[in-house]
């Protein structure tokens, strides 16, 4: 086989601050995440979609919230470690889409700087990187405004 597709889900509940991290960016918001590194949703929905393509497990396994090294951690550092894990199989992202459920913050003034983050940590061009956003319509814990959900699926290629 020539591609492998994985998926990945993440929740954070919101909790103090003043900003949220999201693919890399930092958001402002009237709430912050309670995590053990920084919280970003899309990053960690998306290293699980890559660690599933790979057949590898998850990411708390990789970097598990016990191991004070990962305590407020730049998740990007945890993307890049999930492409070098795929380039070290004979693998490369081919694409990946993403969707965030949450009521506020407003994700779509943030989604080209998301995928041009992601891009660049992936090594992927700018339109392999899909970010959507939608509400739950105040339905559910993302709909009370409780935590912030992402989704992430992801194809990879062989190099
Ligand atoms: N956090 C969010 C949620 C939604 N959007 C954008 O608004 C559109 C409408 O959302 P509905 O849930 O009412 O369908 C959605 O398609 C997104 O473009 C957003 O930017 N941030
Ligand atoms: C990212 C890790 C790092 O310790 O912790 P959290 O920031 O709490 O995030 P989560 O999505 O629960 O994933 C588990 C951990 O790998």
């Amino acid at each position: 086989m020539n591609i492998r597709i994985g998926q990945g889900y993440d929740v954070h509940a919101f909790g103090d601050g003043d900003h949220v991290m999201l693919g890399g960016v930092r958001v402002p918001h009237d709430r912050g995440v309670v995590a053990h590194s920084d919280g970003d949703v899309v990053i960690h929905a998306l290293c699980d979609a890559m660690l599933g393509a790979l057949a590898l497990g998850d990411i708390g396994q990789h970097f598990p919230p016990s191991d004070a090294r990962w305590k407020d951690a730049d998740s990007r550092a945890f993307l890049r470690h999930c492409l070098a894990l795929a380039n070290e199989r004979g693998w490369r992202l081919g694409n990946a889409d993403i969707t965030v459920v949450c009521e506020r913050p407003k994700v779509g003034p943030h989604a080209q700087g998301m995928r041009a983050t992601l891009a660049q940590d992936l090594q992927v061009a700018v339109d392999d990187i899909s970010i959507k956003a939608t509400t739950s319509e105040q339905l559910g814990f993302t709909g009370r405004r409780e935590g912030i959900a992402a989704m992430a699926v992801c194809l990879l290629v062989r190099s």
